[in-house]
C-alpha cells in the first residue's frame, strides 16, 4: 500500500509558520463568513500549535459568526495542563476569538456513553460540516486522537462514525475523544501543522506505509496542505 505525498509548504522559521498559517486560516474564515454568514473550524491541541493559535485568535475577524471546536481531547478536567481545551483558553480563545462559539469535546462527565452522544449532537448542530480542519501529527503517526492500533480506531475510521468517538492512547491508556476520519476528511480545507525533523520524518514514514490502520494520518492526507518548519 502506498499514499500520494501531500503538498508541503516549508517556512524558514517556526514563527513564520505560525504567522503564515494563522494568516491563511483567518483569510479563509473571513471569506466563508462573507459567503455564507458563518464559518466553522476544528483545531488541534498538543505542544505544537500554541503560537499559531494565539496569532489566529488575535486576528480581526467577525468571530461572533465563527464556530470553533477541537480535533480531539483528553478526558481530563480543563484545569489539567494536558487539556486541549485549556490550551485553547490560553491561546485562540484568549484573544478576539473569545467572541466565537466554542463546542467542547469533553464536559467533565464520568462516563463516555451519554456525554459522547450529547457531544456528537452538539457538533452536528453547531460545528459541522467543517470549513477548515487543522491537524497535528505525532511521531507515532497519530493525528487528532486516531492512534495506530488503538481501541476505538476502527470505529473512528468507519464511514458512518458518529461525530465524536472514544479512543485510547496506547501505552499511557489515556482515554480520548476524537473527531472521526469522515468528519475531518469532509472539511472544506485540511491543513497539517508539523515542526521539527522528527515530524517531517514521521510524515514520510506515513506516506510510505499508506495504511490508515498503521498510520492513521494517511486517512487525511489526500488534498491536505502540510505546513512545515524545522
Ligand atoms: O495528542 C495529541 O497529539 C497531536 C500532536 O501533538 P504534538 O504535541 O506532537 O504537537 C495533536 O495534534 C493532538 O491534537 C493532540 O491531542
Amino acid at each position: 500500500m502506498s499514499q500520494a505525498a501531500p503538498e508541503i509548504l516549508v517556512y524558514p522559521t517556526r514563527e513564520a509558520l505560525a504567522a503564515g498559517l494563522a494568516g491563511r486560516l483567518a483569510d479563509r474564515l473571513r471569506q466563508r463568513v462573507e459567503q455564507t454568514g458563518r464559518a466553522r473550524i476544528a483545531v488541534p491541541g498538543g505542544t505544537t500549535p500554541g503560537p499559531m493559535l494565539s496569532r489566529l485568535g488575535a486576528a480581526g475577524l467577525p468571530w461572533q459568526a465563527v464556530t470553533v471546536t477541537l480535533t480531539d481531547e483528553r478526558r481530563v478536567p480543563t484545569s489539567d495542563p494536558r487539556s486541549n481545551r485549556r490550551l485553547l483558553g490560553e491561546t485562540l480563545l484568549a484573544g478576539r476569538a473569545a467572541a466565537a462559539t466554542f463546542v467542547p469535546l469533553y464536559d467533565g462527565g464520568a462516563e463516555p456513553g451519554e456525554s459522547l452522544a450529547a457531544t456528537a449532537a452538539a457538533l452536528e448542530r453547531l460545528a459541522l460540516p467543517l470549513d477548515l480542519a487543522v491537524l497535528g501529527l505525532g511521531t507515532d503517526l497519530h493525528t487528532a486522537s486516531l492512534f495506530p492500533g488503538a481501541p476505538g480506531l476502527e470505529a473512528a475510521l468507519a464511514p458512518d462514525a458518529p461525530a465524536a468517538v472514544a479512543t485510547v492512547q496506547p501505552g499511557s491508556g489515556e482515554p480520548r475523544i476524537t473527531l472521526p476520519a469522515r468528519v475531518l476528511a469532509a472539511a472544506g480545507e485540511r491543513h497539517i501543522l508539523i515542526a521539527g525533523a522528527d515530524k517531517r520524518a514521521a510524515l514520510e514514514r506515513a506516506v510510505s506505509i499508506g495504511d490508515p490502520r498503521a498510520a492513521p494520518v494517511c486517512a487525511l492526507l489526500d488534498g491536505a496542505l502540510v505546513h512545515f518548519a524545522e
